[in-house]
């Protein structure tokens, strides 16, 4: 059993650059299969968004990291996206990345994947500009306190999205599922929940850090959604295949949800 004071020494030690190299390029960014890992999280994220029923002002990405791949077809339905994370380094990674400064991390081989499978024929370099001119706030947040803004988001989220930060920053499941309800707070009623993370992991490398995580199972992503109150859509899973087995950690497979929040006075 992790403790919040392990969880908090552990992410002091987090570091960006050895979390991208462990899960955003090869063998994990491989692009040539829909059987691999990240085109079937951006293939759950497009097909999403493709219907093109979730759409508003603001999405806000809860415990964003480093990374920007999980904005990709999001952008396309907001005006702007707030992107958070707990940690200074990873905001400013995100920075690096939003003014294009040199020696930021290179996702153009996700932006190009996602503009091919979104199959408008989008040149890759509007959708990053797009997303560079909608990413207009980077906070700092975090999950564990009742406001994880410090402050209401005024107005609230028209949607939410969250990937792999829940599990990763919570102890046990009841702490999951508390994390839970505290950003729930953050996204309107009638908006929507779009949540990818791990299960069965209980652990993972970042560099000097490494940070223990609650092994969720189907089970509990569903109890934890049903007690923020938020209406499960859809729920798929993926199982790691054992080529991306590859040591930063021990997840056995990955979770997609879309939920939503009931509409004001249901
Ligand atoms: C596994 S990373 C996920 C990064 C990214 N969203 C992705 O899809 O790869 C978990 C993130 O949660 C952040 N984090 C740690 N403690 C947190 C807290 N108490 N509240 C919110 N985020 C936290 C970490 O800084 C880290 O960026
Ligand atoms: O396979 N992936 O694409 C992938 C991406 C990010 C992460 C994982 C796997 C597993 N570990 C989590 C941290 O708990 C972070």
């Amino acid at each position: 059993m992790s403790s919040l004071a392990e969880l908090r020494e552990g992410y002091e030690r987090f570091d960006p650059c050895a979390y991208l190299r462990n899960n955003y390029l090869p063998p994990r960014a491989d692009f040539s299969s829909e059987e691999f890992v990240v085109p079937w999280k951006l293939r759950c994220l497009a097909d999403t968004f493709a219907s093109g029923e979730i759409r508003g002002q603001t999405l806000i990405d809860v415990g964003s990291g480093p990374t920007i791949y999980q904005l990709l077809s999001a952008c396309d339905h907001f005006e702007e996206i707030v992107a958070t994370d707990y940690l200074a380094v990873n905001r400013e990674e995100l920075g690096r990345w939003v003014r294009g400064d040199p020696g930021a991390f290179d996702w153009s081989p996700f932006i190009q994947h996602v503009c091919k499978i979104e199959g408008r024929g989008e040149p890759w370099q509007d959708k990053e500009r797009r997303l560079r001119d909608r990413l207009r706030r980077i906070l700092p947040i975090d999950v564990h306190r009742p406001d994880p803004l410090g402050a209401p988001l005024d107005p609230p989220a028209d949607a939410l999205l969250s990937a792999f930060c829940l599990e990763a920053v919570s102890p046990d499941r009841a702490a999951f599922a508390r994390a839970l309800l505290h950003v729930g707070s953050l996204l309107r009623p009638g908006g929507h929940a779009l949540l990818l993370g791990a299960l069965g992991e209980s652990f993972y490398l970042a560099g000097p850090a490494r940070l223990p995580v609650v092994p969720l199972a189907l089970a509990d992503v569903r109890a934890a959604l049903a007690g923020a109150g938020l209406a499960l859509r859809e729920l798929r899973s993926y199982e790691m295949p054992p080529a991306l087995r590859t040591g930063v950690d021990d997840v056995h497979g990955v979770f997609f949800a879309h939920a939503q929040k009931p509409p004001q006075g249901h």
